[in-house]
């Protein structure tokens, strides 16, 4: 205790709360301190003169030496473990660092107290720890000592204690609801009386005067520590927690009742040593029982302790006090508080309103300051619950869900209600799961698809203006990247980008829209390669195709033919056996529209699209761009929940909030349900088509959403390529994250591409298969690899190149492209790749140069280059290029290296050499030999 005095001795005007700080104590304990020594001070500010700071140290010394009175009439009872306390806690500890070490220092204690802890019913880790505190302190705590110890073991934590200092009241507090036990266990006064071996009581008891008796008196629990300072167990004991109060309570005359409490805290802590001493003193007799008892009355000091703090705070001090807190702590309290005449009547008792929620609703892990927040507690009370959990915390440590609860039952919440969050960053990987009922029907998102010149954009032109002037006055539409139309009540989302880049360049970006894929395939010319490509792409995205085999106004028109070619692709009509739809329609002519809507409206009756519509609005950006007048808009399809005028959002790396949503027939709307297509303005920034919209709670949020997801992107595209690769392929198959392996073949002929296909489904390496899921005669198109990027596929070129466009692509997305001319070496590479077995690749690594300076012809050993290193290094081991006029002339293994006659590893710059090389002797002056070595590169 002197050493933090003595620090701020040097210091001009050495303010209270200063001082207060150097013992990590509050202000108000040592106002209170002051004033129980006839020297008071104003308030926190006031200047503590040196006189002042050694009366408080000489109250810390009269504790001390009490304590070792006490130590001294009871230590032998007090066990070899207390022995060992006392002589761990050097009395320069200072305040703040006594309790923790006590902590870790009292193994012993806790022993005790679990021996005491008998009785206690609460968990018992927490209850040895506690315990183990009581012990200490509680010496006093003893007092705490309540019975089963864990009145006062688990009350105070220890070290908490120390640390916390009050938590260790509460602690206390907590701890008795063993205490109480312990209070009641003992009759009050006797629980006094006997409790504490006179010893102990002693400890405090025996300084003060009378008060002692009315200390153990003090119904149980009050303190003992206090409780024997203090008569009647005033308030003091009570009031302050427990082991603290002990320390203090010795001190503190009688009366200081909540004064005392607080002071206690800080003392317990401060002087928490004495406190503990006391209690291990006062075991003395007693053993932990005693303790125990004596404890009780301790207890109640702790039950004032908490009061202390509590007690000022909230009136915990109040024996009974128990407050909210107390309550939480337990009847135990208020038990004592009962027993404890002296608590109760000495101190007017103050009803503290529980405030504690009845049901949380817990988003998550949060920090212990958030969940206090949450339980309208102080974190200190969340800390010291924790601590009884066996949890040392600080207010900023994250708790977990499970922890969250725990702590919350410790506060009787009645419900604690988990939503889990959704990965709020990551939002688009999450899958949000709705309840069966919540769900409600929604319109299909369809994509039409096709080959150039089938008709896909008349066709789409058709069915909305079909719609619209059946529908809509004046028959305006809005491209907003989709349309809705009607039929039969029934509305279908039209996504109006026709073709499969767009589809596949959604999927690539991880965007599922559609949900039905209309074939537009020309009758007037058949299944051309866009036709496959679109029905691959289709399958590749398992989303249900229908066939609209279109411009049968056409003379030359031939359903029929189409059908035919499409069975090769899967793709048989039900009236052939199959499962696929096909519809027979002019665009041109508006023939047979409505049947296409209605097969529409078939497939999605038996998909049963559904969504919930009663929760905040996800989607998909369908396109975006600077508008002059709007500033940026995005076109979305809300794809569940509903979104709403004056929503946050985030749209891809972006944010805003939703000032105002027109559909596609250019109304204003406030309010968009699943499957609806909408532009909205109020962004702040262009975000890209594919990407995901999800409404938050507010901007703020938003904001902060969008920019760590712009740093991760940002990072991302830094760093890694996750997509399958044949240098990492096997790895993702030993991680089971491949089942087959998707890829792309182009040939240069058709007979080629089907025996490399053939070849390719044949290998099978742990149970992965190759499965090609589009193929084609021509170059790689850009095309190719957007569905490789989309389908996590290899792209195998046969004899055929990528064109400029899709090279660029493949380089961004990270797509494997192989280029091959011999369908062995295609299929040996795959099959490598799948069992893990690649050649390792090496790559040449120039280590130095040396210029050949003067040559000497021997005999039996060729010629040796005299040499200069003019960089790096050659070594003997590495291989040699000799350069001639910037020519490589040669290229070979260095047979010696020499400097001198003797021959070495290796050469560096600077130095002069000999070099011989391998089967090669047409050296020339001014050659240069460039030595290199072959590194392994790691896949
Ligand atoms: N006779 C006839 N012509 C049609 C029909 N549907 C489309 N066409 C014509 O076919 C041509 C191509 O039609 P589009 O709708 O532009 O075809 P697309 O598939 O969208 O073409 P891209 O946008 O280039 O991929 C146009 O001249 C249309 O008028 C039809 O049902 N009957």
């Amino acid at each position: 205790m002197t050493k933090p005095q003595d620090g701020k001795e040097g210091k001009e005007k050495l303010r209270v709360y200063e001082y207060a700080k150097s013992l990590n104590m509050s202000s108000k304990e040592i106002i209170t301190i002051l004033k129980r020594l006839d020297t008071p001070v104003n308030n926190h500010m006031s200047v503590m003169e040196s006189g002042m700071v050694s009366k408080v140290e000489g109250f810390f010394r009269d504790i001390k030496a009490n304590a070792a009175a006490k130590r001294a009439q009871g230590g032998q009872q007090a066990g070899t473990s207390s022995a060992r306390q006392t002589e761990k806690r050097p009395e320069q500890q200072g305040v703040h660092t006594i309790p923790r070490q006590e902590q870790t220092q009292q193994p012993n204690q806790q022993d005790r107290q679990v021996t005491m802890n008998t009785t206690s019913n609460n968990s018992s880790s927490n209850g040895t720890q506690r315990t183990s505190q009581g012990g200490s302190r509680g010496g006093q705590g003893g007092g705490q000592g309540r019975p089963a110890g864990q009145g006062g073991g688990q009350g105070r934590p220890q070290g908490q204690g120390g640390g916390q200092g009050r938590p260790a009241g509460q602690g206390g507090g907590q701890g008795r609801p063993a205490g109480q036990g312990g209070g009641q266990g003992r009759p009050a006064g006797q629980g006094g009386g006997q409790g504490r071996p006179a010893g102990q009581g002693g400890g405090y008891g025996g300084n003060r005067p009378g008060g002692q008796g009315g200390g153990q008196g003090r119904p149980a629990g009050q303190g003992g520590g206090y409780g024997g300072n203090r008569p009647g167990g005033q308030g003091g004991g009570p009031g302050r927690p427990a082991g603290q109060g002990g320390g203090y309570g010795g001190s503190r005359p009688a009366g200081q009742a909540a004064g005392a409490g607080t002071a206690s805290r800080g003392e317990s802590r401060s002087t928490a040593p004495a406190p503990r001493t006391f209690g291990d003193n006062k075991p003395a007799g007693g053993g932990q029982r005693d303790f125990s008892r004596s404890g009780t009355g301790g207890g109640a000091g702790r039950s004032g302790g908490p009061g202390g703090q509590g007690g000022n705070r909230r009136g915990g001090g109040k024996p009974g006090g128990q407050g909210g807190r107390f309550d939480d702590r337990g009847g135990n309290f208020r038990s004592r508080g009962k027993n404890g005449r002296g608590g109760k009547s000495s101190q007017p008792q103050r009803d503290k309103i529980d405030n504690t929620p009845k049901k949380i609703i817990v988003r998550g892990s949060m920090t212990v300051g958030e969940l206090a927040k949450l339980l309208h507690k102080d974190a200190s009370e969340v800390i010291k619950k924790l601590i009884f959990l066996g949890v040392m915390a600080t207010i900023n440590q994250e708790l977990d869900i499970e922890t969250i609860q725990l702590v919350a039952s410790e506060f009787k919440v009645e419900e604690v209600e988990v939503k889990i969050p959704v990965e709020e960053d990551d939002f688009e990987t999450v899958e949000e799961k709705d309840e069966e009922e919540s769900l409600v029907s929604r319109a299909p998102v369809v994509t039409i698809m096709g080959h150039v010149d089938h008709g896909k954009t008349t066709l789409l032109d058709a069915i909305r203006s079909t719609n619209v002037t059946s529908g809509e006055a004046g028959g305006i539409t809005q491209h907003i990247g989709a349309y809705q139309v009607e039929i039969n009540q029934k509305k279908i989302t039209f996504l109006d980008t026709p073709g499969h880049e767009a589809f596949t360049m959604m999927r690539a970006r991880g965007a599922e829209v559609t949900d039905i894929t209309i074939i537009v395939v020309a009758a007037d010319d058949g299944v051309m390669p866009q036709t496959v490509e679109a029905i691959n792409h289709a399958k590749a995205a398992k989303v249900p195709i229908i066939v609209a085999v279109n411009k049968i106004d056409k003379p030359d028109a031939n359903p029929d033919t189409i059908k035919q070619e499409l069975t090769k692709y899967e793709l048989v009509p039900e009236e052939w056996g199959g499962d696929t739809i096909f519809v027979n329609v002019s665009a041109k002519q508006r023939t047979n529209l409505e049947e296409l809507l209605e097969m529409i409206l078939l497939v999605a009756e038996v998909n049963d699209y559904k969504a919930n519509p009663n929760k905040r609005a996800r989607g998909t950006v369908l396109e975006a761009e600077l508008d002059k007048g709007k500033g940026p808009v995005a076109r979305v399809l809300v794809q569940h929940g509903t979104l709403k005028i004056g929503d946050a959002f985030v749209a891809g790396n972006t944010f805003g909030r939703v000032r105002a949503m027109i559909n596609d027939k250019g109304r204003r709307l406030k309010e968009a349900d699943p499957s609806t297509p909408v532009e909205i303005t109020g962004l702040t920034e262009v975000p890209q088509a594919g990407d995901p919209f999800m409404v938050f709670e507010d901007e703020r949020k938003a904001r902060a959403i969008s920019e760590r997801r712009s740093i991760k992107q940002r990072q991302s595209e830094m760093g890694a390529n996750s997509r399958v690769t044949l240098d990492d392929l096997y790895k993702h198959i030993k991680e089971g994250e491949i089942k087959d392996l998707n890829v792309i073949i182009k040939a240069d002929v058709q007979g080629s591409l089907e025996a490399l296909r053939g070849s390719l489904e044949k290998i099978e390496v742990e149970g992965v298969r190759v499965k090609s899921i589009h193929n084609g005669v021509g170059a790689i198109t850009e095309s190719d690899i957007a569905l490789a990027s989309a389908s996590n596929a290899i792209v195998i070129g046969f004899n055929v190149r990528p064109e400029s466009q899709a090279a660029v692509a493949a380089e961004q997305e990270k797509v494997d492209v192989r280029l091959h001319n011999i369908i062995y070496n295609v299929i040996e590479e795959i099959e490598q790749a799948m069992k893990g077995m690649l050649d390792p690749i090496f790559k040449e690594v120039v280590t130095g140069h040396a210029e050949v300076r003067n040559l000497f012809k021997v005999s039996k050993v060729g010629t040796i280059a005299g040499c200069m290193i003019t960089d790096g290094k050659i070594s003997r081991s590495a291989e040699a290029r000799v350069i001639r006029g910037g020519i490589v002339v040669h290229q070979g293994k260095i047979d010696t290296l020499k400097r001198f006659k003797d021959d070495v590893k290796e050469v560096s710059q600077g130095y002069e050499c000999g070099i011989t090389l391998e089967k090669f002797n047409d050296i020339q002056e001014g050659d240069i030999i460039e030595g290199f070595v072959q590194e392994k590169v790691e896949r």
